[in-house]
């Protein structure tokens, strides 16, 4: 089981678990997590998400064997497993707590801007690398990374698309909290234990709010990202830079314009 699915004391826990792949996401795996969270969100008992994966690995992001070979024609339609995904985290109306330990990459960052309590480990490495894979920004990231952190430091990460740590995270408001390695999933856990007990129409109700005024932007932020990504994702440069990768080199974009 790629996405280990668990339910315990009002909360729903999401964890990736495919560490031999540095739990890249497949699109079974996108179809798993939007169907636990669709259900999840109708479910009376269920009153808190925890989403998490390993502690030395978030996620490695989408994985770069299906962006080879499953692209073509709608590679980011609202069909593919991953608008499933994010479309059902993005419209979940419970509250939704992220555990980030080691690497999140791509998505794997991009996801925690839809998430409501975000907390990482010291060991934390963020990073959006869509222009190293000739691709852009994706699911609202381009708008909700420059509102979180602002323009500059929005535009630094998603320009170079460098990774940075739990501290630069933390001051650029991704995530809300650092806490040691060996403590996080514990502390997470215990934020999403709070938020069981308290009132759940409350909660809904303050999410629902909070989320209100960047809704329509975020709708429209991405479906211009997607158009575009959609369309890069067969693009030549990204080509290289999927295949440098598997071939353990650095891709070479100096023969494109
Ligand atoms: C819509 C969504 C968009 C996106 O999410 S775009 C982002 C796509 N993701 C990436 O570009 C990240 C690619 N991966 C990495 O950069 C690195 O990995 C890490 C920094 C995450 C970890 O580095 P290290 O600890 O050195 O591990 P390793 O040797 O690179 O990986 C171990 C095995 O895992 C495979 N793997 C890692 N990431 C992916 C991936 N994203 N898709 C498919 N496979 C992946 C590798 O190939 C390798 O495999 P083997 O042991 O056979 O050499």
């Amino acid at each position: 089981m790629d996405i280990l699915t668990t339910t315990a004391d009002g909360i729903l826990t999401l964890e990736f678990n495919r560490p031999e792949r540095k739990n890249a996401i497949t699109g079974a795996m996108y179809t798993t997590m939007a169907d636990a969270l669709r259900a999840a969100d109708t479910d009376p008992a269920i009153r808190a998400i925890l989403i998490t994966g390993k502690p030395e690995i978030f996620t490695a992001g989408n994985d770069l064997e299906d962006f080879l070979h499953n692209v073509g024609e709608g590679a980011m339609t609202e069909s593919r497993p991953v608008f499933q995904f994010m479309r059902a985290l993005e419209g979940c109306s419970k509250p939704v707590v992220a555990a980030v330990a080691g690497a999140a990459v791509g998505i794997g960052t991009t996801l925690l801007m839809h998430c409501d309590l975000v907390y990482c480990a010291d060991n934390a490495r963020f990073s959006m690398p869509f222009s190293q894979l000739g691709l852009c920004p994706e699911f609202a990231s381009s708008l909700l990374v420059a509102q979180s952190a602002g323009y500059t430091r929005a535009a630094e990460k998603l320009m170079l698309g460098e990774a940075f740590g739990a501290q630069e995270a933390f001051e650029m408001g991704i995530v809300a909290r650092v806490l040691p390695a060996a403590e996080l999933l514990a502390f997470a856990q215990g934020q999403a234990a709070k938020l069981v007990k308290l009132p759940a129409a409350s909660i809904r109700t303050t999410k629902a709010l909070m989320k209100r005024s960047r809704a329509a932007l975020v709708k429209d932020t991405i479906a211009a990202e997607n158009e575009r990504f959609s369309a890069m994702l067969t693009g030549a440069e990204a080509k290289e830079a999927f295949t440098a990768f598997f071939e353990k080199r650095k891709p070479d974009f100096s023969k494109f314009d």
